[in-house]
């Protein structure tokens, strides 16, 4: 199971643009049907995760997802790995915008280790299965005191076939403002990188924390599969 795309031959100055300006970046044909389906089937192969979370018993909505044990699969693995390097300088960018002391790693395995030294050490990758009437609550993946400000989603499933409903949902919040709403619906093969926790908006007074939470709306029919790639290990 390979991803498709060489991360050498993205257009970084375009995603690096979309990441400053919208806090998400949109990437196409990262990996190929096939590697969906296969994703998919190991759904149900219990050896290949940590633990089974019920959503609705957390309050974190309707539906099941899967955190994935290490060693992860290495489809999962390569891309986690190899976009990390890319978004750790637009990281490093933000945290100096926002003048917070925090500099991250030039290395996943770098980065890791900042979370083991925390005493976080479980993988967060994971697998998500929604069926009708499932959905998400809005929310962040903060797992401990060391996170990494961006995480991403693959899209398993095909958005216009396989099932109705079942939006990805942003809402964007700037301190003492409301909320914005960002509905996406990307489809089978593409990945979605976006803001975990907060992102620099240029206002009147320099760079603000405009907060970003994420969730799914009701899938109305059929079935939809995710797999979210977050970076940081948790406690
Ligand atoms: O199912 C989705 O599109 C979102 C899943 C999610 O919350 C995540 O990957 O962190
Ligand atoms: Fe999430």
């Amino acid at each position: 199971m390979q991803p498709i795309i060489p991360f050498s031959n993205i257009n970084w100055s375009e995603a690096i643009d979309s990441l400053n300006q919208k806090g998400f970046a949109l990437f196409s044909d990262v990996v190929s049907p096939e590697v969906c389906h296969a994703l998919i089937e190991m759904y149900d192969t219990p050896e290949a995760y940590r633990s089974v979370i019920d959503m609705k018993r957390y309050n974190f909505g309707l539906g099941e997802y899967k955190y994935f044990s290490y060693p992860l699969p290495a489809v999962i693995d390569q891309l986690r790995s190899g976009l990390y390097p890319y978004l750790a300088l637009v990281a490093n960018d933000w945290m100096r915008k926002l003048g917070i002391p925090v500099h991250y790693p030039e290395t996943l395995n770098a980065f890791l280790e900042l979370c083991h030294q925390k005493e976080q050490h479980r993988p967060t990758p994971l697998i998500l299965k929604y069926e009708e009437g499932d959905f998400n609550t809005l929310h962040q993946d903060l797992y401990g005191e060391v996170y990494f400000p961006f995480q991403a989603v693959l899209f398993l499933t095909d958005s216009e076939k396989d099932y109705k409903g079942g939006e990805f949902v942003m809402t964007e919040q700037r301190p003492r403002m409301q909320s914005k709403a960002i509905v996406l619906r990307p489809t089978q093969g593409q990945m979605l990188v976006f803001t975990t926790n907060f992102r620099p908006v240029l206002g009147t007074k320099g760079y603000c924390r405009t907060a970003i939470r994420h969730g799914v709306s009701e899938v109305l029919a059929g079935q939809r599969y995710n797999v979210g790639i977050i970076f940081h290990d948790a406690k």
